[in-house]
């Protein structure tokens, strides 16, 4: 089991933060965290309504406030949104409050899954592919510096995926225990 209490998910959209998170947590029986659903509760509005009104600046800044707030939870399951990592605050937050998990997925795989998604504003315009394929040249080394594991995500199902998840953070906190 996680020697720390907590679960943190980052990495890029549609890797499965979200979805696969939700069944670590029932795996784990511990409560789910979604940070986006966090902060819609939080506002009343969608993600989508913030950077409408307040643009990603005003976005980031919720983003960090509730990121600090949920992460001092325990237990818990944390997903968090694809550009958390951007923060330096954030990015010490998850590294020293949880054992963080890194879900990967390339481009081709991002557009399979994101085809019909309407609700990512950061994806709303222009050519998909050149935007994502920007966002992974940033947050990839950010991902890489948070991260304690990281996992190949691309499977074409979400009970497998969450499964390997399961899987290599077994054998990670394993060898952690003999380590020890
Ligand atoms: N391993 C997977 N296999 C197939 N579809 C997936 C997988 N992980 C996520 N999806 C689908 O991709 C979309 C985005 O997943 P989501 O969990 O919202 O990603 P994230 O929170 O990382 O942006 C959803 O429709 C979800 O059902
Ligand atoms: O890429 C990003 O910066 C964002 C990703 C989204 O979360 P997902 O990773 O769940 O798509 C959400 O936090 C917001 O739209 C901004
Ligand atoms: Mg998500």
């Amino acid at each position: 089991m996680n020697p720390a209490r907590n679960l943190f998910l980052i990495g890029p959209t549609g890797a499965g933060k979200t979805t696969v998170g939700r069944r670590l947590a029932g795996h784990y029986g511990l409560p789910f965290v979604d940070l986006d659903q966090e902060i819609e509760r939080h506002c009343g509005v969608s993600v989508a309504t913030i950077f409408e009104l307040e643009g990603e600046t005003g976005f980031r800044r919720r983003e960090r406030a509730l990121l600090d707030a949920c992460t001092q939870r325990a237990p818990v399951v944390l997903a968090t949104g694809a550009g958390a990592v951007l923060d330096a605050a954030n990015r010490r937050h998850l590294a020293e409050r949880g054992f963080v998990l890194w879900l990967d997925v390339d481009v081709e795989r991002q557009l399979e899954r994101l085809a019909h998604d309407r609700h990512r504003p950061l994806l709303a315009a222009g050519d998909r592919r050149a935007r994502l394929a920007a966002m992974a040249e940033a947050r990839t080394p950010l991902y890489r510096e948070t991260a304690d594991l990281a996992v190949a995500a691309g499977e074409a199902d979400v009970a497998a995926t969450a499964a390997h998840c399961i899987e290599l953070l077994e054998r990670h906190w394993q060898r952690a225990s003999v380590a020890a």
